[in-house]
């Protein structure tokens, strides 16, 4: 490669990024928005809001998938555990302002 390829390489491949992270913050602020109508569901279900079962299927989930992609399975695992904290915090503020 040369180094005016390496130049274009680098813009282009910055500009799908930004594209990218656009897209997986969009689909975070989608999952959190999923997450308040399950706590009202669960709340008329009489449900608790941490459902560990659940949370364990999606960490599965997770580490297959980071091994199907040859990602470190931790750091993966410890990305959705951020979304399903940030998710259950949203549950909880929601329900608290009802
Ligand atoms: C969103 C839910 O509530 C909690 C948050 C989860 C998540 O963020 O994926 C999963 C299980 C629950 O602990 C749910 O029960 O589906």
């Amino acid at each position: 490669m040369d180094e005016y390829r390496a130049r274009e390489v680098l813009r282009r491949s910055r500009q799908k990024i930004d594209g990218i992270d656009r897209d997986i913050l969009d689909l975070i602020a989608s999952r959190i928005a999923l997450a308040r109508e399950i706590a009202e569901a669960k709340e008329v279900l009489g449900m608790e809001i941490l459902d560990p079962e659940r949370e364990l299927q999606i960490i599965e989930r997770t580490r297959k998938i980071a091994r199907e992609n040859r990602i470190d399975e931790n750091k993966l695992i410890e990305l959705m555990k951020i979304l399903m904290d940030l998710s259950k915090t949203e549950q909880k503020e929601m329900l608290r302002r009802q």
